[in-house]
């Protein structure tokens, strides 16, 4: 297994930059949360879960370091970390769950002291409940993976977008733990690759069989009969509709079309359900993320480029969401309440 996808050593917090997988596996020692804040807007640290855990650790740096002399002031700074770290990236949930779940460990505290504590506790506590959680979601999830499935995976939701593990893919990994043989047909995931990239590299690490398609060879497979099922990742589920990856809801469509299954594998805290579909801000990225390939320019200038960086599956047709606590099938009634504050 990869090292942890951001750890906390000391006053330090420790991440994989993943911009520079696979060929590079290298970790960053961080201890400014703006320095944190720009790894999340690079995507050195990613996919829902982790994002979580980079949201609680971006606090809690800025409690370790705060000069404050009292509450009032310590705690703006706080709420000035937190406002940054919490613009970084506005689609994963889990960003804005981290983070508030600190901002509420620290405001209950009386002293300075007693608040800093509190709050890197709070954010270590979310990156140790992450691990059980994911192994949660792959056990449950393990048993809707039958024996010799070929899995379509997209985008990377693997131990690189948690803390470990991971939750699509850690559906994977607990079937393969299970005795089953399972092999991963991972899209490339256009256009930052994280499917080629991250994916692959994960499972290949594991020895779990991985091959990599571009994303619109996913249908041609699909009709060929050659995907028994679907598993993603998700960055914000509410109560009409699965955000992940732009690319997802193609893929949602297709397998519908052909009868195979579609799972979506996430934690509770990936749950939004006081909100539908249309109040959800989807992330436009930086046109250079289609326009410029490996360096090179691939489109002509002045040719606009639409990068958006989700898309929105509505739940008609998803076959099944698999959290820690289970699997919710349709008609998705009885949806978890938020776990966010
Ligand atoms: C386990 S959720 C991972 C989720 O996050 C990814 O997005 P990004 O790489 O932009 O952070 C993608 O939507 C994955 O499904």
């Amino acid at each position: 297994m990869i090292p942890r996808t951001i750890a906390r050593e000391g006053e330090v917090i420790v991440f994989i930059d993943q911009t520079l997988l696979p060929g590079r596996l290298e970790t960053v020692r961080c201890t400014d949360p703006e320095r944190l804040a720009t790894a999340i807007r690079r995507l050195e640290v990613r996919g829902a879960p982790a994002l979580g855990i980079a949201g609680a650790y971006g606090v809690a740096l800025a409690a370790m370091q705060s000069e404050a002399g009292d509450m009032e002031g310590f705690l703006a700074g706080l709420v000035d970390a937190a406002g940054y770290l919490r613009g970084t990236r506005p689609t994963a949930v889990n960003l804005g769950w981290g983070i508030d779940r600190v901002l509420a460990a620290a405001g209950t505290a009386e002293t300075v002291e007693s608040a800093k504590e509190a709050a890197v506790a709070e954010a270590d506590r979310i990156a140790a409940e992450d691990e059980a959680t994911c192994r949660a979601i792959g056990r449950h999830g393990a048993a809707l993976i039958p024996d010799g499935a070929r899995v379509l995976t997209h985008c990377n939701a693997g131990a690189l977008a948690c803390s470990t593990w991971g939750t699509a893919l850690g559906v994977v990994r607990s079937a393969v733990e299970a005795g089953k043989e399972v092999s991963v047909t991972a899209c490339e995931t256009r256009p930052l690759l994280q499917g080629a990239r991250l994916t692959a590299f994960e499972l290949a690490e594991d020895g779990i069989p991985v091959r990599v398609i571009t994303d619109s060879t996913a249908a041609f497979l699909m009709r060929r009969g050659e995907i028994d099922c679907v598993v993603v990742g998700a960055d914000r589920i509410t109560r009409d509709a699965v955000f992940n990856k732009i690319g997802t809801y193609m893929h949602a469509v297709c397998a519908r079309h052909h009868g195979i299954p579609f799972y979506v594998a996430a934690p509770l805290s990936t749950f939004d359900t006081v909100r539908s579909e249309a109040e959800v801000v989807i992330e436009e990225r930086d046109e250079d993320e289609i326009a410029v390939f490996n360096g090179r320019r691939i489109v002509r200038e002045g040719v606009r480029c639409t990068t958006y960086a989700f898309d929105a599956t509505p739940l008609d047709l998803v076959s099944g969401i698999v959290t820690e606590e289970g699997v919710f099938r349709p008609p998705f009634d009885l949806m978890p309440e938020p776990r966010n504050i």
